[in-house]
């Protein structure tokens, strides 16, 4: 469906930033410190010639279903890990993170009564940017660890050193996680009564007894789809649209799996169907927002508490300039603390000027600290109360709110505080696994999203 990319086109593909420079020239924050011998220029040759890993038609749909969000007719569900690992894309991981989006997308399918979209942090997310350039640890420091897209977690001068060949290899444990996303979305395990007996699963367990009578709900419409003759094995009642999405945070990676649509003749990010720039990256005249720009895939941008209504504006001008719905993103990781005073004035500001942007809340990022015990985390009651402010900042407006981000997994670690299984700082030392930011487990992300389906709920009675 494409061709590689002739570097020179997508440089002419729109217009120089208003420093007058192009994306290769502007400063790029957040990149690597790569060795200069000449591996980075070899990889991206490699990585230039190899298959692309979506297809520009899948980021088109993409775009379509994200166009519904935006108006109120679809709701998006993007989630995953805060930073994949290359040693965890096992397949039975693989599973339990798309079997947790399905049971999730279940639920607020029932609450939002519309389509919900689901976009994982997969097959792509290898690459973090960092508060700090290093980790001391006693009387040791180090390069901080980037994402296993760049060095190793382990804490070693050999496992720190970035090292272009790890570009590779997220490919091909991208290909790898894609191949197993597309066999288990299509080949019958998404299959709607499976999702729900599980759901079912979920609510036996006494400690969520409060969600009993919507998974009741739920199965009464069940029940009333089969008397009505619904046939459970056709699309897309057995088989789910699974989108996938990354951080585009290293430029090393993203140009080179930058095609040329045969198409259209436009360049897309062939990497995922998803990508978004970073709290830390958009800089107004920086390389990420240049190169969004220049993409045709749907591209979010993350807004955090200190950001300035007239450069979000500035950036819609920059990325979305045909006001195309669907096509650009809001993903607000306010803060819970926060979101009620800094929402309302991005909403209308960007509402008055016309654009019809998809918002979407991330309830992780502003909610993060360090525990008692020194871990990193979350505390579960901080994300819905997020995810609750985004609701109440939207219906006052008038506007959509058009999905929830969340960093989690389908495994059972400790990680994020709190819960109807009351994760308490004491027991984040015994499954604490993730490579950078907590996740909610497998249990506290079906909590939110019976909790997000009574949002919904309560939104559209
Ligand atoms: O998702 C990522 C983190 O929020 C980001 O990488 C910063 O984390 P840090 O403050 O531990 O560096
Ligand atoms: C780094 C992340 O978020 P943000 O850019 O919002 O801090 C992330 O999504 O993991
Ligand atoms: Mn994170």
């Amino acid at each position: 469906m494409s061709t590689t990319l002739d570097p020179t086109s997508i440089d002419t593909a729109a217009p120089a930033s208003t420093t007058g420079l192009r994306w290769p020239d502007l400063p790029a924050a957040q990149q690597p410190t790569w060795p200069q011998d000449g591996s980075l220029e070899r990889v991206r040759e490699t990585l230039a010639g190899l298959p692309p890993l979506v297809f520009a038609g899948e980021c088109d749909v993409l775009r379509d279903r994200l166009s519904d969000a935006a108006q109120g007719k679809a709701f998006l569900l993007q989630g995953g890990d805060c930073a994949e690992m290359f040693e965890s894309a096992t397949a039975d991981n693989i599973r339990d993170r798309i079997k947790t989006l399905l049971q999730m997308a279940a639920v607020l399918t029932y609450g939002a009564s519309t389509p919900v979209i689901k976009l994982g942090r997969i097959a792509g997310q290898y690459a973090k940017p960092r508060s700090k350039d290093t980790e001391t640890r006693g009387d040791v420091t180090l390069p901080a660890y980037r994402g296993d897209m760049v060095n190793d977690f382990a804490f070693s001068p050999e496992a720190r050193r970035p090292d272009p060949d790890r570009l590779v290899r997220a490919y091909h444990t991208s290909a790898a996680t894609l191949n197993l996303v597309r066999a288990f979305t299509t080949g019958g395990f998404a299959d709607l009564r499976h999702v729900h007996e599980w759901n079912r699963g979920f609510i036996a367990n006494a400690a969520y007894a409060r969600y009993e009578s919507m998974a009741r709900d739920i199965d009464r419409a069940m029940k009333f789809m089969v008397a009505c003759g619904v046939d459970f094995e056709s699309t897309p009642l057995s088989a789910v649209e699974l989108f996938s999405s990354h951080e585009a945070l290293l430029l090393d990676y993203e140009r080179p799996l930058t095609r040329i649509d045969s198409r259209t003749g436009n360049p897309y990010a062939v990497s995922g169907h998803f990508v978004w720039v970073g709290e830390r990256t958009r800089q107004l005249d920086g390389a990420h927002l240049d190169f969004v720009s220049r993409i045709h895939n749907p591209v979010g941008v993350k807004l955090g508490p200190t950001v300035d209504p007239d450069e979000v504006l500035r950036i819609i001008d920059k990325v979305d300039p045909e006001r195309q719905p669907g096509r650009l993103t809001f993903i607000t990781r306010m803060g819970a603390g926060t979101i009620r005073d800094a929402l309302p004035r991005l909403v209308e500001k960007v509402t008055a000027s016309g654009a019809q942007v998809v918002w979407v809340c991330d309830p992780m990022h502003g909610n993060t600290f360090e525990s008692a015990s020194g871990y990193k985390t979350r505390e579960f009651d901080d994300v819905v109360d997020e995810v609750r402010g985004f609701f109440e900042v939207h219906q006052a407006l008038g506007t959509v709110p058009g999905g929830i981000h969340v960093e989690l997994t389908g495994n059972d670690v400790t990680e994020c505080l709190g819960g109807s299984e009351k994760i308490l700082d004491g027991d984040l030392e015994k499954r604490y696994e993730t490579a950078c930011d907590p996740r909610l487990n497998h249990q506290q992300s079906l909590e939110l999203a019976f909790l997000t389906a009574e949002m919904l709920t309560a939104r559209s009675s």
